[in-house]
């Protein structure tokens, strides 16, 4: 469904690589988690998807396909982005226009995608929003974004970027901004829309808890690196091999443990710049380098990038 090779994002005035060297494949209608601390370059990834990354910022790659269309620049990414692919993010309070009636806003953009009249669109506008499971959707059409739940904003958005029918859904971070109760009924949501509609879900978080309940498979990203690819059963079964995502998973605290202190990795994710071009970009965080961490740069190999694995 996606393949992407060698995947190079960088900063054009400093020397700061954003994204190094990414390939990766997503299935047809697998849920793919990408998991990493803030800064991680989870977003920019998924923008790189939908060719919308700009300047200062420049994307490079050998080969991007998706959906079996080759993507070669601005004219192909036109043809899939809002249609093939959707993308809801963080805050939807946010995301929509506020002077404009939810109905308004879905009905424009049903028309925008769909040869239809408008009484046609408010029909289908009616439709989504009982799909995102809205009470009471004609009524609905007539809010305000301010005038709704944080949680009813998301299905409104859910809505909205299932108004292309699409066949790629980009969640990023999408219940971060919302409470637990509110949080769990949008996953369950997007859960359901992705099993009738067959979606292929890449869904961001730092929540690496939540990912593995959900993702069929987890890519560990570090500083614009791939760190480790794995499955949600060897997360669920111990079989980490990189210290990052190790870390990663320690940080999490158990509910059944009261410990005295909550653990962090020590020291902050750095800029990947020249310095580590041949260097491991965890270096100065991981309790198992060693010399050669220090001076060579280990490859992604065997779905995870180092010379010491747990
Ligand atoms: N337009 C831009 N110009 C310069 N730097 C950028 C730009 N967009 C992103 N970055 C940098 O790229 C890095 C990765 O950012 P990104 O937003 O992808 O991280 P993330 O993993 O999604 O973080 P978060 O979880 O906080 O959203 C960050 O250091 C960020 O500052």
């Amino acid at each position: 469904m996606i393949k992407i090779k060698n995947l190079k994002v960088y900063h054009s005035q400093e020397d700061f690589v954003i994204l190094r060297n990414i390939s990766l494949t997503i299935n047809k209608g697998e849920i793919f988690g990408i998991a990493g601390e803030s800064g991680s370059g989870k977003s920019v990834l998924a923008k790189t998807m939908l060719g919308l990354t700009k300047k200062p910022l420049i994307t490079q790659y050998d080969e991007m396909i998706i959906n079996n269309k080759m993507i070669s620049g601005e004219k192909d990414f036109k043809l899939i982005r809002g249609k093939i692919i959707s993308m809801i993010f963080q805050n939807p309070t946010a995301s929509l226009n506020p002077v404009m009636t939810v109905g308004s806003q879905l009905i424009e953009t049903i028309m925008f995608h769909n040869k239809c009249t408008e009484a046609e669109a408010k029909e289908i506008a009616v439709s989504l929003l009982k799909q995102v499971e809205i009470d009471f959707p004609e009524e609905r059409l007539k809010s305000y974004p301010l005038n709704l739940s944080g949680g009813m904003n998301q299905r409104v958005m859910i809505a909205l970027a299932l108004s292309s029918n699409p066949k790629i859904l980009i969640a990023d971070e999408p219940t971060t901004a919302l409470d637990i109760t509110t949080q769990s009924k949008i996953i369950n949501l997007l859960l359901k829309l992705q099993k009738e509609k067959n979606l292929t879900v890449i869904f961001i978080s730092h929540d690496l808890n939540l990912l593995e309940k959900i993702a069929d498979r987890i890519l560990i990203l570090y500083a614009g690196e791939e760190m480790e690819l794995l499955t949600k059963d060897e997360i669920r079964q111990n079989k980490i091999r990189h210290p990052y995502t190790f870390a990663l998973r320690k940080s999490i605290p158990k509910l059944d443990e009261k410990p005295d202190y909550l653990f962090s990795i020590p020291g902050q994710i750095e800029k990947n710049s020249s310095k580590y071009d041949n260097r491991c970009i965890f270096y100065n965080r991981c309790d198992r380098k060693t010399e050669q961490c220090y001076k060579q740069k280990p490859d992604f190999r065997d779905k995870c990038r180092c010379f010491n694995p747990i």
